[in-house]
């Protein structure tokens, strides 16, 4: 077995391979702890973890996203080994909006990444593709980063409307953001039956939507950009399933749910195993 991942353990890499013969771009492993853990102290644990488990120069780039308080507290911890993101904003600059968190609040915090459009804020707390765009420009505007999450319904995925779908939430979600700031924004597909169900879908099917979502961000805004943005899958992904997710060429990384909550999962997670990217 040879570990040829992007960027890394050069020793442990055959001579005549370079990283990035194995991945056009370099991987992103993101962890998303939703409304966990329940207490600090197990914040606190859970970061010191997940940060023991880089050991040496990274193979991919890691982010978590956390919950606000947790944020300053789990940035303090991790360092620069890893990134460490809010996962909603309010889009507004200040004012009359209770419980709000404005990008602005964020960066001077050192935080400069946030999730947009997961699908349980879409669901739950009702934010439209325009709530979701309205978040995706300012953040980007501010100089931040954002990973958007689209992807489809149980329904929509019987109906065969997955690609559809996602060209709808990809194109009003991105509406008004300009190839020039594309280097700020990752997608993330994540289908929404996959989400917490332990049913992660095959590489073959993730890659045929990631194939396709790709094929969008070219029509929108061309080839050089669809080929430099990354597309992360979520959605059950498990150290049982992330090695053969990452094989395929237009899988980037991953959005980890419950699995970022386990230590000893999340950190093999990370260490993810490719010997080659299948076509
Ligand atoms: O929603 C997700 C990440 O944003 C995925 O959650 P699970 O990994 O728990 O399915």
């Amino acid at each position: 077995f040879v570990n040829k991942q992007f960027g890394v353990r050069s020793s442990l890499l055959e001579s005549s391979t370079t990283t990035t013969e194995l991945f056009a771009r370099k991987p992103f492993i993101t962890g998303n702890w939703k409304l966990n853990p329940q207490s600090k102290s197990e914040a606190v644990d859970l970061a010191r973890g997940i940060a023991d488990s880089i050991t040496g120069e990274s193979p991919s780039d890691v982010a978590l996203f956390v919950p606000f308080p947790y944020l300053e507290t789990v940035q303090g911890i991790v360092g620069d080994k890893l990134i460490v993101g809010a996962e909603m904003i309010t889009p507004e600059i200040n004012g009359a909006f209770t419980g709000g968190v404005s990008p602005c609040m964020l960066k001077s915090m050192g935080i400069e990444w946030a999730l947009a459009g997961h699908s349980e804020r879409r669901t739950l707390n009702k934010e439209s593709d325009e709530d979701i765009n309205k978040q995706c420009k300012m953040l980007v505007e501010e100089g931040m980063n954002v990973v958007l999450c689209i992807g489809e319904s149980l329904d929509e995925f019987e109906k065969d409307l997955v690609d559809a779908v996602c060209e709808i939430q990809l194109k009003k979600g991105l509406s008004e953001i300009g190839a020039d700031q594309m280097s700020q924004v990752t997608i993330a597909y994540e289908p929404v039956w996959a989400i917490g169900t332990g049913k992660v879908a095959t590489p073959e099917i993730a890659q045929s939507v990631h194939k396709s979502i790709r094929s969008i961000t070219d029509k929108m805004y061309g080839s050089s950009v669809a080929e430099s943005t990354r597309i992360l899958y979520g959605g059950s992904v498990s150290p049982g399933s992330v090695d053969g997710l990452l094989e395929k060429p237009d899988i980037d990384g991953a959005l980890v749910g419950g699995a970022s909550l386990d230590t000893t999962s999340f950190g093999r997670i990370i260490n993810f195993e490719v010997a080659e990217v299948l076509a």
